[in-house]
């Protein structure tokens, strides 16, 4: 089906940690393909949600948290979410309205200064300030150093204004093809997504205990005739102490990150999933650039 008007291209979803940005996304896309978390900085990877219908298809780019870079892999972040900036057909910055302009801001502000695409302030979380404390917040980023396109007010958590924010998102992309069918929520392999579910787990479960060093590697996924799907999964911390709270008394917490992770990965492929977990400690993992892409950290996936 040709449509000579079908609409499409690449949005960056930038703004400093805990803003909502996987939220918004999720909700967008219908489903669970971003971590979420309530620790900052979880979002390492650039994850893409895909948006698709009969008349448009957006290609949202989730960059990770904006911040000052103190290892290898801080700084290949910052790397990764800079790119996306030139690539794409349009930014949104997502601030939250419960929180004012910081330092993040500031940073994030200097480095749109230079970005000649479309930026839509999103500001999200709308649910949680009264109404008339929006126009204070808008002015934060109306200091005249960024172009706004547009200012547009939303919250993701329930959705409410989402959809004005992507008809204005369709309105202005350009005519072009459908890049991806249909059917396509992220161009990130299983494994990837796979990942992301069981690193999701040991953040929501283990929380203050275990930093943001931890790497999730997927080593194999194979379906079996009778339709099961076996997973296995190193999760890999910098230290042993990190291993001890991640394995549990009696190995209680890798079981509930285990059970966790099976029944969100079930949900995603639709099948019955044995999944076997491994803590694996390797010394200072973040600072090891070579181990970055093994642990699948690559700059130019796509
Ligand atoms: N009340 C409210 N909470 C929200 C809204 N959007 C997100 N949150 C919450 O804010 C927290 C952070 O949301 P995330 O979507 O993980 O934030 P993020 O910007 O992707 O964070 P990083 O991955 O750290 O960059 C979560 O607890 C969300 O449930 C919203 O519209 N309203």
């Amino acid at each position: 089906m040709d449509n000579p008007n079908f609409k499409s291209g690449f949005v960056a979803l930038i703004g400093r940690p805990n803003v909502g940005k996987s939220t918004l996304l999720n909700y967008v896309v219908g489903q669970k393909v971003a971590i979420m978390s309530n620790v900052a900085q979880t979002t390492r990877n650039k994850i893409q949600g895909i948006y698709t219908t009969d008349e448009a298809q957006i290609v949202f780019i989730d960059t990770p948290g904006v911040h000052k870079p103190q290892t290898k892999l801080g700084d290949f972040m910052e790397r990764s979410t800079l790119s996306a900036l030139d690539e794409v057909d349009a930014v949104l910055y997502v601030v939250a309205a419960d929180e004012k302009r910081g330092p993040g801001d500031n940073f994030i502000m200097e480095r749109l200064k230079q970005v000649q695409k479309p930026i839509y302030l999103v500001v999200n979380k709308i649910d949680k300030v009264h109404p008339n404390k929006l126009p204070a917040i808008v002015k934060q980023f109306e200091d005249g150093t960024v172009k706004l396109a547009d200012v547009v007010p939303v919250s993701a958590l329930n959705g409410n204004n989402v959809n004005a924010l992507i008809n204005k998102l369709v309105d202005q992309l350009p005519n072009g093809p459908q890049y991806y069918p249909s059917d396509q929520i992220s161009d990130h392999p299983e494994r990837f997504v796979i990942a992301e579910m069981i690193r999701e787990k040991v953040f929501m479960l283990t929380r203050q205990e275990v930093p943001h060093s931890v790497a999730v590697d997927v080593m194999s996924v194979k379906r079996q005739d009778d339709e099961t799907v076996h997973i296995n999964a190193n999760i890999i911390v910098e230290r042993p102490g990190q291993k001890g709270i991640i394995i549990g008394k009696k190995g209680q917490m890798l079981k509930q990150i285990g059970t966790m992770a099976r029944k969100d990965i079930e949900h995603l492929l639709g099948d019955r999933v044995y999944l076997q977990l491994w803590v694996k400690v390797v010394p200072g993992w973040r600072d090891k650039s070579a181990m970055l892409k093994d642990y699948g950290y690559r700059s130019n996936d796509y």
